[in-house]
C-alpha cells in the first residue's frame, strides 16, 4: 500500500520538484495552502503530513490528525517552532525536520537586502520608475569594501554570508556563543557589543529559542549599534522588537532595515491586502510605510532551486528511513 503524504504550502513553482524527486513513489497530495485550523480535514486519512514554516501543528490540529490516521508530522524546514512537540509526544506522532539546506539561499537574500539598502537601490529605482532622474544626496554610498559587516550567528548560513561579503572586500566580524574554526578563516570574532559598535551592516543568523532569545534585537541592542547602520534579519521574526526598530528608523539611528520575517507573520505573509486595508499589526504597517528604507520580503529565503531540492529530498529520505528502520537521524522528538 502506498504511503500517503499531505504536503502543505506547496507553491506552484514547487510542484515539479515534488513530482520529479518522488523516487519512493509516495502518494502525494500537494496543497498550496499552509495547514490551518480551517483546512485540517485535508490532512485526514493520510499517513503523514509534510509541513512548512507557519503551518499550524498545535495541540488542536495534532489531536485531530491523530484521530484521523496521521502518524507522522514532518516539516521540510529547519525551524520546527510551528509544531507542538509535547502534543506530538502525547499522541505518539513522529516529528522530523530538515536540519539544513542550501545556506546560500538565505545568505544571498541577506546580502541582497543589505546591498540594496547600502546602495539605496530601491530608493533610486522607485524614483526613476516615476520618471524622476535627479541625483540627490541620498544616492551617495559607501563602498562595501570600506564597510564592516557583523554576522551574529556563524553557523552554516552566517558563515556563507561572511564568505560572500568577504568576497566583495568587506571586513567581516562575527559573534556566536560557539565559535568555529572555519569561520575564523573568514571573519574576526568579537564580543557582541564590539560587533554592534563597529558594524555598518548587522545580519542575524541565530535560531529562535522561545524563552531564551525572544526580541533579542530590542532598544538596548539597537542603541549599541553604530549610528546609520543597516540591520538585516532573515532568521525569525520573534528575534526582533518591531517597535524598537521603528523608533530607531524614525530617529535615524538605523539607516535601513531589511527583513524576511515577522513574528505572527502568518497573519500577513502569503496574503494580498487591499491598498487601503489596514494590516493586522499597526507597527508592521508603519515599518512598511518607511519603504524604501525598510525592505520586506515575505519569508522567501528558502525559495530557490537548490534549497527546494534539498528540503524535499531530505524530507523524502526522512520518511524512507522511518519506514525502513522506525527512525530517522533528523527526528526532533
Ligand atoms: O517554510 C518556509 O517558507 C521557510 C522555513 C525556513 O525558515 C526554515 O525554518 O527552514
Amino acid at each position: 500500500m502506498t504511503f500517503k503524504i499531505a504536503c502543505y504550502g506547496v507553491r506552484p513553482n514547487e510542484v515539479a520538484y515534488f513530482n520529479d524527486l518522488n523516487k519512493y513513489n509516495y502518494d502525494l497530495t500537494l496543497i498550496e495552502e499552509l495547514l490551518t485550523h480551517d483546512n485540517i480535514k485535508t490532512a485526514y486519512n493520510h499517513d503523514a503530513v509534510l509541513l512548512r514554516g507557519n503551518c499550524v501543528a498545535d495541540r488542536e490540529n495534532i489531536e485531530k490528525m491523530s484521530e484521523h490516521g496521521v502518524k507522522y508530522v514532518f516539516t521540510r524546514t529547519v525551524g520546527f517552532n510551528h509544531i507542538d512537540l509535547a502534543a506530538a509526544k502525547d499522541y505518539h506522532m513522529e516529528v522530523a525536520r530538515v536540519p539544513s539546506y542550501s545556506p546560500n539561499a538565505i545568505a544571498e537574500l541577506s546580502l541582497t537586502l543589505a546591498m540594496m539598502l547600502l546602495r539605496h537601490t530601491s530608493y533610486m529605482t522607485m524614483r526613476t520608475s516615476h520618471k524622476n532622474f535627479i541625483v540627490d544626496n541620498t544616492m551617495f554610498s559607501k563602498e562595501i569594501r570600506n564597510c564592516k559587516v557583523g554576522i551574529i550567528g556563524t553557523g552554516k548560513i552566517g558563515l556563507t554570508e561572511a564568505k560572500l561579503f568577504a568576497g566583495l572586500g568587506a571586513t567581516v566580524l562575527g559573534y556566536d556563543i560557539y565559535e568555529n574554526d572555519a569561520a575564523k578563516e573568514i571573519l574576526t570574532y568579537t564580543d557582541l557589543d564590539d560587533l554592534l559598535a563597529q558594524s555598518d551592516i548587522v545580519s542575524i543568523h541565530v535560531p529562535y529559542i522561545p524563552g531564551e532569545n525572544d526580541q533579542m534585537i530590542n532598544a538596548e541592542f539597537i542603541s549599541k549599534m553604530k549610528k546609520g547602520a543597516i540591520l538585516i534579519n532573515t532568521a525569525r521574526g520573534e528575534l526582533q522588537d518591531n517597535q524598537a526598530i521603528l523608533e530607531a528608523l524614525k530617529t535615524n539611528h538605523l539607516e535601513g532595515f531589511g527583513t524576511d520575517v515577522f513574528a505572527n507573520e502568518k497573519d500577513l505573509f502569503f496574503k494580498q491586502f487591499g491598498e487601503n486595508q489596514p494590516l493586522p499589526d499597526p507597527t508592521v504597517e508603519e515599518l512598511i510605510s518607511l519603504y524604501p528604507r525598510v525592505l520586506v520580503t515575505p519569508h522567501v529565503g528558502s525559495n530557490t532551486d537548490e534549497a527546494l531540492t534539498n528540503m524535499i529530498e531530505t524530507s523524502f529520505e526522512n520518511f524512507h528511513s522511518v519506514l525502513e528502520s522506525g527512525k530517522t537521524v533528523n527526528s526532533v522528538l
